[in-house]
């Protein structure tokens, strides 16, 4: 890349964005950050911890903080959390400091990718494909938004979609 762009990567819960911006950074030499991943080394604690004490609104100050200091570098792959796209402020970070891949998945891979992870605590309820439905109403639209490729994760591998991802970009 000539110019050291960011990348960012939004959607919901479980369509890849930490696994896939890994593989992706590591394709790329890019250095590679994950906001969630980031709120737990400032805080020392992790994500459930923050939802049980500070609940989603501190949770998400982090977060929108977190990003607003991660999206300021320069050539880095950030994989966002996936409700980050709710604050406008967010959105607006991402458009302006990077390209915006919005990795997109079905529920079902979602559900089943979830499940069994104890650590995304919007989902630890009786009902979690319902809770990704309602989310899935509210976010697809804010990721289709800011979205400047839109690439599909229920059919392949992670390292094929990060492949897929930098064929797309034109890297
Ligand atoms: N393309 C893929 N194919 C199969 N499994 C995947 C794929 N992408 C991610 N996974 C798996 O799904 C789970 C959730 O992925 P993760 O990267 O944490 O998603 P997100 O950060 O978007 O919530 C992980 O266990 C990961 O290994
Ligand atoms: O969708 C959400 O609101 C959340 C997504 C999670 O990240 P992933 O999208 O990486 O699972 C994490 O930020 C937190 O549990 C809240
Ligand atoms: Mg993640």
């Amino acid at each position: 890349m000539a110019e050291k762009r960011n990348i960012f990567l939004v959607g919901p819960m479980g369509a890849g964005k930490s696994t896939i911006g890994r593989h992706l950074a590591q394709m790329l030499h890019l250095d590679f950050h994950d906001s969630d991943h980031e709120i737990e080394q400032r805080t020392g604690a992790d994500i459930a911890w923050v939802f049980d004490v500070e609940g989603e609104e501190g949770f998400r100050r982090r977060e929108a903080q977190v990003i607003a200091d991660l999206s300021e570098k320069q050539g880095i792959v950030l994989a966002t959390g996936g409700g980050s796209v709710q604050s406008k402020d967010i959105r607006n970070h991402l458009s302006a400091r990077g390209i915006v891949v919005y990795l997109e998945t079905t529920i079902d891979k979602q559900v089943a990718r979830t499940q069994r992870d104890k650590r995304r605590p919007l989902l630890q309820v009786d009902d979690p494909r319902e809770v990704l439905e309602n989310l899935a109403d509210v976010r697809n639209p804010l990721y289709e938004e800011i979205a400047d490729v839109i690439v599909k994760t229920d059919e392949q591998s992670a390292k094929i979609v990060a492949n897929q991802i930098i064929e797309q970009l034109g890297f």
